[in-house]
């Protein structure tokens, strides 16, 4: 899949850009705040619905407009697709795909395939929990689009229970009788999102190793991944062997019930969740130790970079080939690095790079280039350039 065609209205700093594109590596060069990241930015909107960089979509908007626009035309091996959001902060986004409204924005996740590697990435090693599980569920909704309706149902009910659970604990527990429903879905819509997880981690961990082998060097730790969770898993928070064999959803949901009838009188006195897949974590390990605090800053690195690419292999074994997004990174990586890196970024259909420095990107990836500057973007022709 490749974008053939991006226009931008009033998002970030972009007033209004057409940018035509090809399949291939293309890198936005231009100097520092010129808008080249909030280019990618606005691809991978288009395949998560979110921004690689914030977590509302209030940003996105051009100071002073009321909505941002992405418009873009991708071909899909012989089709063409035609993607149209707006982004209303406060309000509902609309999405058109091939001009046809549709009834709910979030059947866009899993259309438009994006794997984006950025400096931000470095949070999946080391930062919190909740960056990794969004990592997580993003990847999933992309691959299972019927996940996103659970995904969002779960947050749902996770609100309306910790309002609950808060108003029980004021009334001395007088809101308890609700609460058995609530658990109800919170068991239903938990178990499956783990299951979910548990079995995309699984899917993952020898795509991972692997890509960190190419990136790392052979003689580099193995990389693994693990999860750990508020519900009691075997080999809990280690690295999940290949072929591990996985509970099934309904194992989960009475492990899941279980648990919650535990924690019950806790949930009460603190007022909130304490089980569930929102309280999980994504375990990565180095050799025999976890990444998190101990992992070095080339390390966390090549880690992060490995699952990225990890999840690129992980798209093409299930038969689809996603654009690559590489924003801001090549600076930053010593010389094998990036030749382990661009050697993966020219065997994709499309590669989007971002750099300040274009001496900074390996020259085999320096084919077609968008100039950013001064409020426009535009391809340069190398034989023109050969001329000037
Ligand atoms: N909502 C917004 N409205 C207007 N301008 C914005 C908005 N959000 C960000 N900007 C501006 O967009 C500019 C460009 O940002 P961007 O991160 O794309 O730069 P860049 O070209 O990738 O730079 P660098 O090389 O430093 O990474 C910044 O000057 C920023 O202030």
């Amino acid at each position: 899949m490749y974008v053939r065609h991006l226009q931008l209205g009033s998002f970030r700093n972009w007033e209004r850009v057409d940018v035509a594109l090809t399949p291939g590596p293309t890198v936005f060069v231009g100097r520092n705040g010129e808008g080249k990241t909030n280019l990618v930015e606005a691809v991978g909107y288009l395949a998560t619905m979110s921004s690689h960089r914030v977590s509302s979509d209030a940003p996105l908007v051009r100071h002073g407009a009321e909505q941002a626009v992405v418009r873009a035309a991708l071909r899909r091996e012989d089709r063409e697709l035609l993607v149209e959001i707006e982004i209303n902060p406060g309000r509902a986004n609309r999405v058109r795909v091939n001009r046809a409204p549709l009834p709910r924005p979030r059947e866009l996740l899993g259309l438009v395939k994006t794997v984006l590697f950025a400096p931000e990435d470095l949070v999946l090693v080391r930062g919190d929990p909740s960056d990794r599980r969004r990592f997580l569920d993003d990847l999933l909704v992309s691959r299972t689009p019927r996940l996103a309706a659970v995904r969002s149902d779960y947050e749902r009910v996770l609100k309306q229970r910790n309002a609950l659970l808060k108003t029980a604990r004021l009334a001395r527990g007088g809101a308890l009788a609700t609460l058995d429903v609530w658990d109800g879905h919170l068991v239903d819509l938990g178990s499956q999102l783990l299951s979910a997880r548990l079995r995309l981690v699984a899917d993952l961990v020898p795509h991972v190793a692997a890509a960190h082998a190419q990136v790392a060097g052979p003689d580099a730790p193995v990389a693994g991944l693990g999860y750990t969770s508020t519900v009691p898993l075997a080999g809990d928070g280690t690295p999940l062997p290949a072929g591990t064999a996985l509970p099934d959803v309904a194992e989960l949901a009475a492990a899941l019930r279980e648990r919650v009838a535990e924690r019950r009188t806790d949930e009460v006195d603190r007022g909130m969740t304490l089980v569930g897949p929102h309280r999980d974590d994504l375990v990565i390990s180095l050799g025999p130790v976890p990444a998190k605090g101990f992992a070095s800053h080339g390390e966390s690195w090549s880690l992060a970079l490995a699952l990225k690419l990890g999840c690129l292999e992980l798209f093409r074994a299930d038969g689809e080939e996603p654009i690559l997004v590489l924003d801001d990174v090549f600076a930053t990586l010593d010389t094998e690095r990036r030749a382990a890196l661009a050697a993966v970024a020219r065997s994709a259909e499309q590669t989007l790079i971002t750099a300040a420095v274009l001496d900074d990107v390996p020259a085999e990836l320096r084919g077609t280039r968008v100039q950013v500057a001064g409020g426009a973007a535009f391809v340069v022709d190398p034989a023109v350039e050969e001329v000037s």
